[in-house]
């Protein structure tokens, strides 16, 4: 599902390396925490499995396809298939709530009828019916997190990726996602989420990646 092989990352303009030598296998349907000292390269990996940043070395494969042969097309078909929740949740400001949220299934060509129901499911689960027409700007910190989160689980990713997806909301709502995240994982989405909080990986074991100044040490995850 995603495997890396000495993937080296360094990024634009940058003397040294950001990511260096990584090894990871993660197989379909893993759920992995990514932890690690601010600045050890967490989002600089998340942005990487995500394809929005490609290794500078190395091969990667996602989705079990290796991205340095893949075409453009094939690339964006591939980034179709990914949840993405980034740390700065990136909504599209001049666009509603409900467009931000329905943007994936527009780009898998769903039919009008089924995005509204399917969105407003999302919106209502999520507590943020009556914002469906606002603009992100018009949210608040922790609802726009969950905006970036409906916009990513809505489509059912087979990969998510969760960059401090639960910094901005109370405890109810965190464990929310997680049971979301539970639910994908038993329909074959492998997920990976980094976090800072031992509260939420104390309330969901599993493997982790540790990552130390751009290196992945071995703690008894998946990793190689
Ligand atoms: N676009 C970029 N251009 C140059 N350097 C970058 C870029 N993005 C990240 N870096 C550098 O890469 C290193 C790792 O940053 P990254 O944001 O990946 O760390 P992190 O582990 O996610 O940190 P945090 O927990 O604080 O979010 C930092 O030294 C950062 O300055």
């Amino acid at each position: 599902m995603i495997n890396l092989q000495n993937v080296t990352l360094s990024h634009k303009g940058e003397r040294g390396f950001t990511l260096r030598h990584l090894n990871l296998s993660l197989p379909r349907g893993s759920f992995s925490w990514l932890v690690g000292p601010s600045g050890a390269g967490k989002s600089s990996l998340l942005e990487l499995l995500s394809l929005n940043t490609l290794p500078t070395q190395g091969q990667m494969s996602v989705l079990d396809t290796p991205v340095e042969t893949a075409s453009r097309s094939a690339l964006r078909h591939l980034r179709r298939r990914i949840g993405f929740i980034p740390q700065n949740y990136r909504l599209i400001p001049e666009w509603s709530i409900f467009d931000n949220i329905a943007l994936p299934l527009r780009l898998h060509r769903h039919r009008e009828p089924d995005i509204r129901r399917e969105v407003h499911a999302i919106l209502n689960w999520l507590g943020l019916t009556h914002h469906a027409e606002a603009f992100p700007s018009q949210l608040s910190g922790g609802e726009q997190q969950r905006v970036a989160i409906a916009r990513a689980l809505i489509g059912r990713p087979a990969l998510l990726i969760a960059d401090e997806p639960t910094h901005a909301l109370g405890e109810d709502q965190a464990h929310l996602l997680l049971d979301a995240m539970r639910q994908l994982i038993t329909l074959g989405t492998t997920v990976i989420v980094a976090t800072h909080s031992s509260a939420l990986m104390r309330s969901f074991p599993a493997p982790s990646l540790s990552l130390q100044n751009g290196t992945l040490t071995p703690t008894g995850g998946h990793h190689e």
